[in-house]
């Protein structure tokens, strides 16, 4: 299976990522949805977690419409704010409803240290940044369940999981993906010109993506230990 294109940017950013890149998109959580042999029990303790996590992470594609110089940029932007509020967040409400977990229960999870660390990351990266900075952070995540997403779809042996999987290899999703990807460009081009990659602020911005992907890393290892 080829890996799905998400820009020039991402690309760059990914490879500067190095090993922790891998570390996040193969973890042993994801491979344990591939051939569904996660235990039942740490799904949904990472659902309920991922439910207050993308509480935070709209709140911090808000900041990014708040941060935006364009209206493409604002549109990208209200465009995730609204795919994650109306769209992922009820997926984890669907799955849980159905596992006998109530939405009120949902909204009242206790925060664990790991989500803590990584939505308050994020944010922290676009309250004392620009739209660089906050999308360098955010980055990781919307890209990597693209990528796990069409590796799991073309390779999943086992239907366990299948609704979850479905989600991020289908094309709403994929689509939203080679949003960002250029959305990220083009914010680039915009602040720091089309040789962007030479500048010495890209090397900061790569720092905030692999800070991001290893706290994705953490994130799938504490949905491990409910
Ligand atoms: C820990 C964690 N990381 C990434 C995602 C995926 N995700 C979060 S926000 C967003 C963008 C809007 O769809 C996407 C794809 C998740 N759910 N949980």
């Amino acid at each position: 299976m080829s890996t799905p294109d998400y820009g020039r940017a991402f690309s760059l950013m990914r490879e500067a990522a190095g090993e922790a890149w891998g570390a996040y998109t193969r973890h042993a959580f994801v491979e344990g949805l591939k051939d569904g042999s996660l235990p039942r029990e740490s799904f949904l303790h990472y659902l309920r977690q991922d439910y207050v996590f993308l509480i935070h992470f709209s709140r911090a594609w808000a900041l990014a419409v708040v941060k935006s110089e364009t209206h493409e940029e604002m549109l990208a932007a209200v465009a995730t704010v609204n795919a994650l509020v109306a769209e992922e967040m009820q997926l984890h409400v669907g799955i849980c409803e159905a596992a006998g977990i109530p939405q009120e229960d949902l909204f009242a999870t206790p925060e664990r240290p790991e989500n803590l660390a990584y939505t308050r990351f994020v944010l922290e990266a676009g309250y004392s940044g620009d739209l660089l900075d906050l999308l360098a952070a955010l980055a990781p995540c919307v890209m990597g369940y693209g990528e796990i997403g069409a590796r799991l779809g073309a390779e999943k042996s086992s239907e366990t999981y299948a609704d979850w999987i479905g989600t991020y290899a289908g094309e709403g999703f994929q689509g939203d993906c080679a949003a960002v990807g250029q959305l990220l460009d083009s914010a680039l081009e915009r602040r720091l010109g089309k040789d962007y990659a030479n500048s010495p602020r890209f090397a900061t911005l790569c720092d905030k993506f692999r800070k991001a992907t290893e706290l994705e890393v953490s994130f799938w290892q504490m949905g491990l230990t409910p």
